[in-house]
């Protein structure tokens, strides 16, 4: 038997002189376990970021070159829910934990209807799976819908230049014929900022959305035994975050991101709600527009990017932060009730609560950077989290927000169904 042995080797080298910037340096991680043996045929890849640096790594998935913003997840687990979260458009995700793949992929965890991350970079792929609901590999799943992956890289590394430089462009290439220079020539040609990601991920047409979530995994949801109708628009919706209103009762419309506000009224629906969505809030005046055009006639309920927009539209802005938000353990306190919810979260941009209007409440902050992370408008039946109450993958403790939102439907409900009192002057008797 092999003699089990885990060794790095970390090679740097500087191709530019030093009155060149940026310089080009490679860092080459390897790694040995066991016979080193693995189950795929491993080929290189690298990865090239737009400060210059280039990680030597191995490729799984598909092959090619792909230009995107790279990212890192601090999640423990749901890598899964992660590769089909459509608000990744654009981006690679960096998986912190080192250990990926271990559990396959499913049939029951998709939040969309397909993968549209720029790519996956993680330290270590599993060389087995095992979970009773594995129907395949991640690395047959991400080859079948195009998806590149590198490991044996440093994401630690990766990590730490991120946290100090920001949020960076990178190129991942399978590609030996491109040079270094032309990599991060293409670094430089693109940017996240600016560019409408929203209208490659939503949906095309109207449709009703029925799913509850299944019953084992259903802990706390209780319908009011009152139906309620949301228009829900899908600027690269979570599907969690529609089941998760279906089991508190709630009849869905889904609607494409560029469905105008007046046929959304025309629907009459009891509320509607903002989903979450990829890339810069201020590229999609249309959506702003859209969310002006709503805002006060129905109670709302905006989600990331769907809060965003509410920011926008209220009147106030958005800012990109250095290097987002994205994982499944990142505290928040609910200002109204004092306590702490751990989180999920999946943003670059923030809303500045200081470009807002008298009256709108910020009703939660992020605890790791004191980040605008929900706001309330009351007076316009409006409230928004800048994080994932449906919390696929991450914990549960914002699953209360779909209750919050019912009673937001139940309140204006009850409101119109009250006799109206209406005073009768003398002149009228
Ligand atoms: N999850 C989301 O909706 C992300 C919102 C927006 N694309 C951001 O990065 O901030």
């Amino acid at each position: 038997m092999a003699t089990k042995s885990l060794g790095f080797a970390v090679s740097v080298t500087h191709l530019f002189g030093s009155k060149s910037p940026p310089k080009l340096c490679v860092f080459t991680l390897r790694c040995s376990a066991g016979n080193g043996e693995r189950p795929w045929k491993t080929s290189g890849a690298r990865l090239m970021l737009e400060d210059g640096s280039i990680w030597k790594a191995k490729s799984f998935g598909a092959s090619g070159t792909q230009v995107g913003e790279v990212v890192f997840n601090t999640s423990l687990t749901g890598y899964q829910e992660i590769l089909t979260d459509p608000s990744y458009a654009g981006q690679f995700v960096l998986m912190t934990n080192p250990h990926i793949g271990n559990t396959g992929v499913n049939f029951d965890d998709e939040e969309s209807r397909q993968c549209f991350l720029a790519g996956l970079v993680i330290r270590s792929l599993s060389i087995s799976t095992s979970s009773w609901r594995c129907a395949e590999t991640l690395g047959d799943y991400l080859a079948e819908r195009n998806i590149m992956g590198i490991y044996d890289v440093d994401t630690r590394a990766i990590t730490r230049r991120l946290r100090q430089k920001g949020s960076l462009i990178g190129v991942l290439s399978t590609d030996n014929s491109k040079t270094e220079e032309e990599l991060l020539k293409m670094t430089h040609s693109w940017d996240i900022v600016g560019i409408d990601l929203i209208s490659g991920v939503s949906c095309q047409s109207v449709h009703e959305w029925v799913d509850t979530t299944k019953q084992e995994w259903d802990f706390s949801s209780k319908g009011h035994g009152e139906t309620f109708h949301v228009v829900a628009y899908d600027f690269g919706i979570k599907h969690n975050i529609l089941r998760r209103l279906a089991s508190y009762g709630c009849k869905i419309t889904v609607v494409p991101s560029t469905w105008p506000a007046s046929e959304t009224l025309k629907m009459k629906p009891d509320g509607v709600l903002f989903s979450n969505g990829p890339g810069d809030p201020s590229a999609v005046p249309y959506a702003v527009e859209t969310v002006k055009n709503i805002l006060g006639k129905v109670p709302v309920f905006g989600i990331c990017m769907g809060h965003q927009l509410l920011g926008q539209a209220l009147g106030g802005k958005t800012f990109k932060m250095k290097f987002g938000h994205h994982g499944g353990n990142h505290p928040v306190r609910n200002l109204r009730t004092g306590q702490v919810e751990i989180s999920a979260q999946n943003h670059n941009y923030a809303v500045d609560p200081a470009t807002l209007p008298e009256g709108v409440e910020v009703t939660h902050r992020n605890l790791n950077d004191g980040s605008c992370a929900g706001l309330a408008f009351p007076a316009q039946r409006i409230m928004s989290l800048q994080y994932h109450p449906e919390a696929s993958p991450g914990p549960h403790d914002s699953d209360y927000a779909f209750r919050d939102f019912v009673e937001l439907m139940m309140q204006e409900k009850n409101k119109k169904s009250e006799p109206q009192i209406s005073t009768v002057s003398s002149l009228d008797a």
